[in-house]
């Protein structure tokens, strides 16, 4: 008999006449099946510090212990689900709530899910962290400074930006609120992509989240 995972959210009137249908295989059959626990690493931080390499990083180290794995980046998702949003804070709220019920759909099935979006906004963060359950929102800061990031400038955005022809960029005319207390604090500007994956992996360790 399996348990809901995910309970149904009623939206307005929209989805009123829908009714939640539970799973015959459940969340904790999938964890079993997997032998270690799920759970969603949310990396965040500026543009170019480091949120896709690192979390690749992470995401290689695991899936090389036979550990069920996916990665979610910014660039990636949209090109495809969030293909229609754009760069206003209301287009980012948006996408980060879309990613976020992805996110929390790749945990219900057992994965250990990376995420790789700026995700500038406390907010966000937090409602992320509060619809997924037993603490399996593991917020990651790729903390790396404004000026590392711009000189790194790996696809050439933040010259753009500063010459005006990208408006709304983080860090230069849109914000970025960092992480109060996140879990795992990683200064990429202070040693290698390895430790910095590493850092990641031994959190996951030390909280048995992996053996
Ligand atoms: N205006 C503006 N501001 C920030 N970033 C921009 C912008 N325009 C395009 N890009 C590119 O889009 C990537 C960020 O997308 P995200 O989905 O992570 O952004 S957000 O979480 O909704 O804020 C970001 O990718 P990363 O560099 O990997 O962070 C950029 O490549
Ligand atoms: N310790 C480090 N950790 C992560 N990235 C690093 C590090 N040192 C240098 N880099 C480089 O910084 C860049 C980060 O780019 P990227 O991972 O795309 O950032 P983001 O996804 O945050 O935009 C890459 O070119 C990467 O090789």
């Amino acid at each position: 008999m399996s348990t809901p995972y995910i309970e149904k959210e009623v939206d307005g009137d929209k989805s009123s006449d829908v009714v939640w249908h539970s799973a015959s295989v459940s969340h904790d059959d999938h964890v079993q099946l997997n032998g270690h626990k799920a759970a969603v690493l949310w990396f965040t931080g500026l543009s170019g510090s480091g949120k896709s390499t690192v979390a690749n990083a992470v995401d290689l180290m695991l899936h090389q212990q036979s550990v069920k794995t996916y990665v979610l980046d910014g660039d990636n998702v949209r090109h495809g689900l969030n293909g229609d949003l754009g760069f206003s804070d209301a287009d980012r709220v948006e996408n980060i709530r879309r990613v976020s019920e992805v996110a929390k759909l790749f945990a219900d099935a057992g994965l250990l899910v990376s995420t790789a979006f700026i995700s500038p906004f406390i907010s966000d963060r937090e409602m992320v962290r509060e619809q997924l359950p037993n603490n399996q929102f593991i917020e990651v800061f790729i903390d790396t400074p404004l000026d590392v990031c711009e000189s790194r400038d790996p696809k050439g955005l933040y010259k753009k930006a500063r010459a005006g022809e990208i408006k709304n960029f983080t860090g230069i005319d849109s914000a970025y609120e960092a992480p109060v207390n996140p879990e795992v604090h990683v200064k990429t500007a202070e040693k290698s992509i390895e430790a910095c994956a590493l850092q990641v992996i031994e959190y996951l360790k030390a909280n048995n989240f992996i053996s």
